[in-house]
């Protein structure tokens, strides 16, 4: 090599399997039609979160909201949702099995109820449940939990802990045969349960835990746009995030839990929980996973383990990435009908690009 050489702009690329979300926030409408495109660009598949207003609990409501996510589809893209149930007291569980059977529905989501945005339908008493877990335990449909506790006396920081020791372990301990994902994890002890449970049980991972922790949100100003459910928590808890993220272990996969709010509710004295991260997750994974010293691991994360875990195939066709000398830009907002959706601004420069 020349002394004289330039440093060139493409400075490095990777090729994984075209990735998939297992964790995503489309809701409906106008918002569903400017939000898709962003998901669709480089997902092939994702797993459709039910909490719309009224949720999706039924298979009939679940076979309609898909068709009104296939008809809102960018001319072209080839997108496939994954539906999902939303678990309330009253939900039938033979109703839950025919949309298993027929492959309508990939998983049932367990909201504790008051837990999380449009929350209020999920469940307060698990007992009132049991019939539907043990149909899917027997059918191996897996169950996906929003895993935070809402109790007033529990501290907002020690929720999703508090959920593991009093719910989700009895519960299993119960019902050992039924499938569980842990869904966006955000502290040592959930990657610590995750890592000691057997095959039935995996945990995601969102891209905006892997970069923020709770100073982010609060020091030197509030930043409504860092602010989602379960909160980021103290720095110890992202790095083990990372660290499961990047392990290698199948256990843990993508879930963006990608949330669009309008600005207006996000920007507000009662700000709703979520981070938009549709746009640009994979650009960022690639910069951690870099940071990481783990990029080889990267396509396991993104496309491989979550497959595996919910026994579908890996996607054909790849996602390129590379890296080069000048940062991505995104645009700041999506503009919807419904209003603008603030694109989460991960606050450092990023040097990987995901190629069309
Ligand atoms: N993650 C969030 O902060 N918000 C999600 C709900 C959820 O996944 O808990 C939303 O629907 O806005
Ligand atoms: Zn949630
Ligand atoms: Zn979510």
């Amino acid at each position: 090599m020349g002394s004289g050489l330039r440093y060139p702009a493409l400075m490095q690329e990777i090729v994984i399997q075209r990735p998939d979300d297992w964790h995503l926030h489309l809701r409906d409408g106008a918002m569903l039609r400017a939000v898709l495109p962003e998901t669709t660009r480089h997902f092939a598949r994702a797993i459709i979160m039910p909490n719309l207003v009224p949720p999706v609990v039924t298979a009939k409501d679940a076979a309609a909201y898909r068709d009104r996510i296939l008809a809102a589809l960018p001319e072209g893209a080839t997108f496939q949702p994954l539906m999902t149930l939303y678990l309330t007291e009253g939900t039938d569980p033979a109703d839950v099995a025919a949309a298993a059977a027929s492959g309508l529905v990939k998983a049932v989501k367990l909201y504790p109820a008051g837990a999380t945005t449009n929350s209020q339908s999920g469940v307060r008493d698990l007992t009132r449940v049991m019939p539907v877990l043990e149909k899917m335990a027997d059918i191996g449909l897996p169950l996906c939990t929003h895993g935070e506790v809402t109790d007033a006396q529990v501290d907002i920081f020690d929720r999703e802990a508090v959920f593991i020791d009093t719910v989700l372990a009895p519960l299993r301990r119960r019902l050992p045969e039924l499938r569980v994902v842990m869904e966006h994890i955000t502290t040592e002890e959930g990657v610590a349960y995750a890592a000691e449970a057997g095959d039935g049980l995996a945990a995601t991972i969102t891209t905006h835990h892997l970069i923020l922790n709770r100073n982010h949100i609060l020091a030197g100003g509030i930043r409504p746009h860092y602010y989602c459910l379960p909160v980021a928590k103290r720095e110890k808890h992202r790095l083990a995030l990372r660290k499961a993220a990047t392990s290698g272990s199948p256990r843990y996969f993508l879930g963006t839990d990608s949330a669009p709010h309008v600005d207006a509710l996000k920007e507000h004295a009662c700000g709703c929980a979520g981070c938009f991260t549709a746009t640009n997750t994979m650009a960022l994974l690639a910069h951690v996973f870099e940071e990481e010293g783990a990029l080889d691991r990267l396509e396991g994360f993104a496309s491989r383990h979550g497959p595996a875990f919910y026994r579908l195939p890996v996607n054909d066709g790849t996602l390129r990435l590379v890296k080069r000398a000048e940062p991505c830009i995104w645009p700041e907002k999506i503009a919807s009908d419904a209003g603008p959706v603030t694109v989460f601004n991960p606050g450092f420069p990023v040097l990987w690009h995901v190629l069309p």
